[in-house]
């Protein structure tokens, strides 16, 4: 029987979105691009003919067009906190010397790339985007939401429609940031100095459709509110924001010893350059919440978790050396 045309666009939304998210954020392409763009237009048309089945999450409203005369001041009710900074075995030996002494026992800690973007905060209500915001000073960030929205692997409708606030970077991948610098100064235009600040200066931009045109990726790495999630580790709390179709970093890892901690640092020490994006350490984390709420806090950083940092890379890596994912 001949769909009406409310189903039609129902059904192109559901699969454009179902593509996108394979794209964006699983970096596994399910249709080429030609016939993504088919589909597309499609239904460009179609909402233009009928605006009344055009929905807030549809595919199409990811290409911004608002422009902003300024950034409003956003409140984080659950302040986003710093990282204490280590360099050098030693002190992540101390580290777990502190924990193991403070706790009793000895922890299982979980490893994650420090992804070197900008942190920002989501909301999400009845499992839609409500706002996106910059992590400022910790309490004070810039309501960005018109910006996030245009962020294709940031999710604007969740697998479940559940209230929770969500946190990690946004950045622009290595290969983005060479061509967006191409493009600059061929236009006369300054460049930017390395992608943590092209990312910045993308995703606090007052005209969203710039934001839109630069490529921005993310990677969540924690729950500010937990919501209705039951998670008792770090892992757990990865693999649920997976779920909930959030982008993560596929290369953290659960390490029992501080000896398998220092290993996976090695092993990323030489792997940086081929990553698509730029990282500028590794941030280690006591795995088990309860551990975690035991350890607790200083004034601005959690005694449970230190950001062991690399020495500064090398010349900025050709685009032949990284490998060819988002
Ligand atoms: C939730 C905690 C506080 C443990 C936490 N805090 C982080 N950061 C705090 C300091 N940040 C910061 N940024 C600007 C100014 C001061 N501090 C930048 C984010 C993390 C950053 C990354 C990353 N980059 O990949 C990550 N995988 N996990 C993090 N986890």
């Amino acid at each position: 029987m001949k769909q009406t045309v409310a189903e039609q666009i129902h059904d192109l939304q559901k699969k454009l979105t179902e593509y996108a998210y394979a794209y964006y954020v699983k970096d596994q392409p399910v249709v080429d691009d030609a016939y993504y763009d088919q589909l597309y237009q499609q239904l460009v048309a179609l909402e233009t003919a009928h605006p009344e089945y055009q929905t807030s999450d549809s595919p199409t409203q990811r290409v911004g067009g608002v422009v902003r005369k300024g950034f409003e001041k956003v409140v984080h009710e659950i302040p986003l906190y710093s990282l204490n900074d280590v360099f050098s075995k030693a002190e992540i030996i101390a580290f777990d010397q502190r924990v193991q002494k403070t706790l009793g026992h000895a922890v299982s800690y979980i490893c994650e790339l420090k992804i070197d973007g900008l942190s920002i905060s989501l909301k999400y209500e009845n499992g839609r985007l409500v706002r996106g915001a910059t992590r400022g000073d910790g309490t004070i960030g810039e309501n960005i939401t018109d910006n996030s929205k245009t962020v294709k692997s940031i999710p604007l409708t969740l697998t479940e429609p559940i209230d929770i606030e969500v946190r990690g970077e946004c950045y622009m991948p290595k290969a983005s940031f060479i061509q967006l610098n191409q493009k600059r100064e061929e236009e006369g235009l300054d460049i930017f100095a390395n992608p943590r600040n092209a990312a910045a200066g993308s995703i606090r931009q007052l005209d969203s459709k710039v934001t839109a045109s630069r490529n921005l990726s993310t990677f969540l790495y924690t729950l500010a509110d937990f919501g209705p999630l039951h998670v008792t580790n770090q892992a757990e709390a990865l693999t649920h924001l997976d779920d909930l179709g959030f982008r993560t970093n596929q290369e953290r890892a659960v390490c029992s010893t501080i000896d398998d901690v220092w290993a996976y640092i090695e092993s990323f020490h030489d792997k940086r350059s081929q990553l698509p994006y730029e990282i500028d350490g590794v941030v280690i984390k006591v795995n088990d919440f309860s551990d975690q709420n035991q350890l607790g806090f200083t004034v601005k950083a959690p005694r449970w978790a230190v950001a062991y940092k690399f020495p500064p890379e090398e010349a900025q890596t050709t685009i032949e050396e990284i490998e060819w994912t988002v």
